[in-house]
């Protein structure tokens, strides 16, 4: 199943700077890893914003839900999450 999720991340401004850097640090490894493992098949930065928008590729509602919820930056996240299904048009094999 495949989802569109845009992603505004806002960390509040008295966040010491050294527990920012951490979460972000954990936020990178976190995807990095989802990435490698074809969960999180794309991200890509919104030009100017402190945002992304990124395809997941999961087995479940639930599934995307836990990644979602277990992302460090989980707290500082907006979240929209947008169902997808395959364009009767695409020439694509693995858009499903
Ligand atoms: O920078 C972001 O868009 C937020 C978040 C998503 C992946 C990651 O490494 O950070």
């Amino acid at each position: 199943m495949l989802f569109q999720v845009r992603m505004d991340v806002e960390i509040p401004t008295d966040l010491p700077e050294d527990v920012a850097a951490d979460i972000k640090a954990r936020e990178k490894a976190y995807s990095q890893e989802l990435q490698r493992s074809g969960k999180w098949r794309h991200i890509w930065r919104v030009a100017g914003e402190y945002a992304n928008y990124s395809i997941f590729d999961v087995d479940s509602n639930e599934e995307l839900h836990g990644l979602l919820t277990g992302l460090p930056l989980f707290p500082y996240m907006r979240i929209a999450v947008t169902p997808l299904c395959r364009h009767p048009s695409s020439i694509r094999d693995d858009d499903r």
